[in-house]
This record gives structure tokens, sequence and C-alpha cells, in this order.
């Protein structure tokens, strides 16, 4: 059909953000500082500020046990779910469904004290990706959320400073077989999740304000959401 005035800049932005996303931290000099840790969970950032704003990156890996990359992304990406796990979140408005794997979001998230209530304003596309580092392995699920423009809500309009974003959640499933052939069970797959994300906080709040916030939020949503989808699956069968 007729393609959708988004749909070239999805395309565009989901390919360069795997491709970021798959690269690791560890390359030398890249500036990764590791600023959390919780068992199998890594975060880093990188301090970097735009215009006097930080707008640290931040890239976090994870692996999980009996949940897949399918599934991962199912309860990221589909709204229904939001509320469940997103602990920041005030209000949520799809505001346009682009296909049934693209929706454009408005949401509200809860104001941060001392710095003034933010919203974002985003397109959130959902891809299955063959995995050309593993050919026969399970093809890598993605989530990609990006702000952009709309008309019906213009930034700063309201009461709510405008924030910029670029998320892309990453996963690739592993499947370890059992030896005796017996069918493959939640206890023979886990999930590498790679969370990369950029927030611009749009109006100015204290560095000092936003890197606290920042080294809070983020580790206990990635924990907070990777328990929550293991509490969902866990007597669902695998969704590959
Ligand atoms: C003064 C604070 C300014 C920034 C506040 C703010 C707003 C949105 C967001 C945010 C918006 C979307 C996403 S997502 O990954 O696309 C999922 C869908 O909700 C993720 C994070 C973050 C933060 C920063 C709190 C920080 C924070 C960090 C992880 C979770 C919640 N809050």
């Amino acid at each position: 059909g007729s393609q959708h005035r988004l749909w070239p800049e999805i395309e565009k932005t989901v390919k360069q953000q795997v491709e970021m996303a798959k690269l690791g931290v560890g390359e030398c000099g890249t500036g990764w500082q590791l600023f959390a840790e919780d068992g199998e969970m890594r975060m880093y950032r990188r301090e970097e500020e735009v215009d006097g704003m930080v707008v640290d990156p931040l890239k976090a890996v994870h692996v999980v046990k009996g949940i897949t990359g399918h599934e991962v992304c199912h309860y990221f990406f589909n709204p229904q779910y939001r509320y469940d796990w997103e602990t920041t979140l005030e209000q949520m408005t799809v505001l346009e469904t682009i296909s049934e794997d693209s929706l454009l979001f408005l949401q509200t998230h809860k104001r941060i004290w001392p710095a003034s209530q933010r919203d974002v304003v985003f397109w959130s596309h959902m891809r299955k990706l063959p995995d050309d580092q593993d050919q026969d392995g399970p093809d890598i699920w993605t989530v990609v959320n990006n702000s952009t423009e709309d008309s019906e809500h213009p930034a700063n309009a309201g009461k709510c400073v405008r924030i910029y974003l670029t998320v892309c959640l990453m996963c690739q499933t592993r499947v370890d077989p059992p030896k005796d052939g017996a069918p493959i069970s939640r206890d023979n797959v886990s999930c590498k999740i790679t969370y990369c994300s950029v927030v611009n906080p749009g109006g100015w709040a204290p560095a000092s304000v936003l890197r606290a916030v920042y080294k809070r939020e983020y580790p206990k949503f990635l924990k907070r959401f990777t328990a929550y989808v293991k509490n969902q699956t866990k007597n669902k069968p695998l969704m590959f």
C-alpha cells in the first residue's frame, strides 16, 4: 500500500540503531564507563552534554534465562502492558497506529523534583531481523523508539517540557537443546538483551539531578521490566 510519511525514517533508524547496539562496549577508547552492575546486568554510560544539557548515552547488556527475544520485545512494544512495568509513566496515549508493528505514542512521565514534568512523542517499531553473526541461530528481535513531531501535540505547548529520545532494545535468543532430544523448554532458552538509550531532557535540568535520576531509574527499569516478562511468560508456551 502507500507508504506512511514516517516509514523511510523508521527503516533508516532501525538499521542504524541495531548496528550500534551490536557494537560491544569493550572496544578500547569508546569511552563507555560501567556505572551499574546487578547479576548478569551491566550498565554503561558515556558522559555527553549538548548545549550544556546532559544527554549521556546509555548502553545496558543483560542475559535473562527462560525467556526469548520475541517475548521481551512483545511486552516492551505492546501498550497494554506498559503501565505494569514503566513506573515513571503518568499518561500514555497511542496517537496513531502506523502499521501492526509501528505505533505513535504520547507519554507524560511523573515529575522528578526539582525538574519540571516531561512528555515525549515517539514512534515505536518492532522488527525481526536475521542474525548475520549466527546464520542458523534464532533471529534477532528489536524494538526501536524514536522521538518525532506531531502537529496535534506541539512541543512545550502545555505544562510539560518535551524530551527527545532514541531507544533501541535488541534481543538475541540462545537455545541450548537438551541432550536427550526432549522438546525445547524454558530451561533451554536465554535472551541476551542490549538496551541503548539517549534521552535529551529538553529544557535545562541540573546535570547532577539528571545523572542521579539516570543512575537510579535505568537499573530499576531494566530489572523490573525483565522480571515482569519472566513472570508473564512462565506458564505460557515459548514465543520464538
Ligand atoms: C528531569 C528528568 C528528565 C527525563 C525524565 C525521563 C523521561 C522519559 C524517560 C524514558 C522514556 C521512554 C523510555 S522507553 O525505553 O522508550 C520505554 C517506554 O516508556 C525510557 C525512558 C526517561 C526519563 C528519565 C527519568 C529517567 C528514566 C530512566 C529509565 C526509565 C524511566 N525514567
